[in-house]
């Protein structure tokens, strides 16, 4: 019942169906998987002076107005305004003609939506409309927010939700009771329940706890198992190294820093030890792990073997591989990288499948494409993979059966203090590479409001005539007509008209791979000048000459990833700067950036901002969306990830095969979780 498909529900057509497809929901487990982004708690109606902008409130009052309706170009626009005793306030529908006739000067209701300040005046936009007392029924309730996309709203999940929970099939609670009883978890099924349609919010913080128990859980036996299977073990690629790749290091424009030295030393321990290696570098934005990747995989093309980088995009990819080969043609190294994306041809994939498997490529550089099952590698020793995003554990072992038993590198510049990453990380050595190259100047940063633009704009030139580039980063693709926020498509014509003579361009997710790539290599050899792009950008991607990140909407991102995004400049010899524009004038906002305003460092602003929001905030931006956990947060949850991982310990020590009758319905549930890993690489 489970398993079967969404389109059983009612409501649910073929139309319906792909939308929820687009967000990964095929059958009715996966739609009770798919857990509320945020919950909206239906607070008292406030007075119309105690607004606040940015936030979604509740007013009672009288319209005082017929409604106004305006035409421009494709938008229509109701405008009325609402009175209590304390103000009056404008609000505003988009495209709701049929409210016309429902909205009457002297009408009493309560209107909930998001205010916003334009003008200096306060507007509430888009408002639902209750009656008093349809709103006295639902006050102080939790209502699940889920992640919608194009065509799909909220009101479509909730109700595909509540159908779910009905025709849903009890499962077996797999938790073993004892561990239920000891962490006081919710019962399994309970949990599902109340994570979407919780009553208050203690019951959202129990359901919650008992699900991220199982996600930390569930990850943490994985972890245990792949170490299980791949840890140290006699290594069939025990290699000499090579002088050549000596000479390269000792002939690179830099000198490699300490921290780089000595995180190349343990790595090449790996790789002559005779043992296998299962090693994560961590280390900071720009600190410049990619070339102790490049060294990595030379050292192994020299010993005659394979060696592959796996990244989470085709910008990356595209990148690193004419990085190489650059670095190669430079230095007389004759190696060659050959690079694998999903958006290569079928004849040029198999061209390039070719190659691989008569070894006549040694470095081969990819996105997913490369675990794919027709990829057949000839003698892959080594393989390196970009932890940003997307690779979890199962993906980790899934590379690591393409060869026999190859070593593993895996890279990461999410700032985990030690104590977690080794839990996390459970199954790897960890090198950290804690400093930076000396030629790099601090990035000066600030926060400004969007009334400073128009002096940015001619920072911007400034740079731009002494030859530097410039990122500007927007949240949104295209202007919507639900979030005010700025948008890469308006904002590239506006910057265009207020820096002529410059070149401007946008870069965005939802371009085809080979128009970003075009962006991208245009940006890169300064063709383009100033790169208007939506986060697509925010990892990896290095252009040293570029100086200027500006920022618009910070506030709608994270600090982990402002920090990322500000990583793209400050790569270089030059002096750098971050320009972060907020668009909200609430007091937390302003904390939240005077955290990365005041520090460059990755591993200070993860523990600020830890501090800030407190220990069991799962209402703040996620810190770690990036790891695999769809409720857990590792920082904010670090404590339950401490209990967690004890309780592998111990039932793994107990019962390392899980064969006791109590662990059975456990064992099943683990495979799955490892099968599942899998399929999503498929996707
Ligand atoms: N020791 C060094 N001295 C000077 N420059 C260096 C040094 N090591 C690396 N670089 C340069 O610093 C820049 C950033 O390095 P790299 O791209 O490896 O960073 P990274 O650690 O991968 O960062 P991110 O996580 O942001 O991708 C590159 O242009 C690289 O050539």
């Amino acid at each position: 019942m489970n398993r079967e498909s969404i389109d059983t529900l009612k409501g649910i057509g073929e139309k319906t169906g792909k939308l929820f497809q687009k967000v990964g929901v095929v059958t009715v487990e996966d739609l009770l998987g798919y857990y509320p982004r945020a919950y909206d708690a239906y607070e008292e109606p406030a007075a119309i002076g105690e607004l606040k902008p940015e936030r979604v409130m509740a007013v009672a009052g009288m319209l005082y107005k017929t409604p106004d309706v305006k035409r421009y170009s494709h938008i229509q626009v109701i405008t009325t305004t609402l009175k209590d005793p304390t103000g009056t306030l404008t609000l505003t529908w988009f495209n709701m003609p049929y409210l016309h006739s429902t909205l009457k000067a002297g009408m009493r209701a309560v209107f909930r939506g998001r205010v916003v300040k334009k003008n200096g005046r306060l507007t509430m936009e888009q408002p639902e409309i209750f009656t008093a007392e349809a709103y006295g029924q639902i006050i102080h309730s939790m209502q699940p927010i889920y992640g919608q996309t194009k065509g799909l709203s909220n009101k479509t999940i909730v109700r595909a939700e509540k159908q779910a929970l009905e025709i849903r099939k009890m499962v077996r609670d797999y938790m073993p009771a004892e561990l239920r009883k000891k962490h006081e978890l919710a019962e399994y099924n309970f949990a599902i329940e109340h994570i979407h349609f919780p009553s208050d919010r203690k019951e959202l913080l129990f359901a919650r706890k008992r699900l991220v128990f199982d996600e930390f859980f569930l990850f943490l036996m994985a972890v245990r198992k792949l170490k299980e299977k791949r840890g140290d073990k006699p290594s069939p690629y025990s290699m000499k190294l090579s002088q050549k790749v000596e000479d390269l290091k000792n002939h690179l424009p830099y000198s490699l820093t300490k921290a780089q030295e000595k995180v190349l030393k343990e790595v090449y321990d790996d790789l002559t030890g005779g043992r296998v290696m299962n090693r994560l570098v961590q280390g900071d934005v720009g600190s410049g792990k990619t070339i102790i990747a490049i060294l990595a995989l030379l050292q192994a093309a020299y010993n005659g073997c394979q060696g592959a980088l796996m990244v989470p995009t085709e910008v990356l990819a595209k990148q690193h591989y004419e990085s190489m080969t650059e670095l190669f043609a430079a230095f007389g190294i004759d190696k060659t990288p050959l690079l694998v994306t999903g958006s290569m041809t079928a004849k040029e994939k198999r061209i390039a499948y070719e190659k691989i498997a008569s070894h006549e490529v040694d470095i081969i550089i990819g996105t997913h494409a490369l675990i794919q099952e027709k990829v057949v590698y000839d003698n892959l020793a080594l393989v390196i993979t970009d932890e940003q995003h997307r690779f979890g554990v199962g993906q980790r072992e899934m590379l690591g059966q393409k060869g026999e038993e190859p070593h593993v590198l895996v890279m990461s510049a999410t700032p985990i203090p030690r104590t977690l990453a080794i839990i996390i990380y459970g199954d790897l050595d960890i090198s950290v590479i804690d400093e930076l190259p000396a030629n790099r100047l601090p990035i000066r940063n600030c926060v400004v409001d969007t009334g400073y633009r128009k002096k940015a704009y001619e920072f911007i030139r400034n740079e731009v005539a002494q030859g530097r580039q410039a990122y500007v980063i927007c949240p949104m693709v295209e202007a919507s007509e639900m979030i005010e926020a700025e948008n890469v498509v308006d904002y590239t014509k506006v910057l265009k008209e207020a820096l002529p003579g410059v070149a401007v361009e946008y870069l965005h997710g939802k371009m085809k791979p080979r128009e970003k790539n075009k962006i991208m290599e245009r940006f890169s050899n300064g063709e383009i000048q100033v790169l208007v792009s939506t986060t697509v950008i925010e990892v990896g991607v290095n252009v040293p000459n570029a100086t200027v990140m500006m920022i618009e909407n910070a506030e709608r991102f994270g600090l982990a990833q402002l920090h990322q995004l500000r990583g793209r400049v400050g790569r270089g010899k030059y002096q750098s700067y971050c320009i972060m524009v907020n668009g909200s004038d609430q007091d937390e906002t302003k904390k939240r950036l005077d955290i990365l305003n005041k520090s460059n460092d990755g591993f200070y602003i993860a523990s600020e901002d830890l501090k800030l929001r407190g220990p069991g905030d799962i209402f703040g931006i996620r810190q770690s969306g990036d790891l695999e956990f769809k409720l857990g947060d590792i920082f904010t949850d670090a404590n339950l990830l401490k209990t967690v991982s004890e309780e592998v310990n111990l039932l793994l020590k107990e019962d390392p095969e899980l064969e006791k009758e109590e662990h059975q319905e456990l064992k099943n549930k683990l495979q799955e979780y490892l099968e599942k890993s899998y399929d999503k690489l498929n996707l």
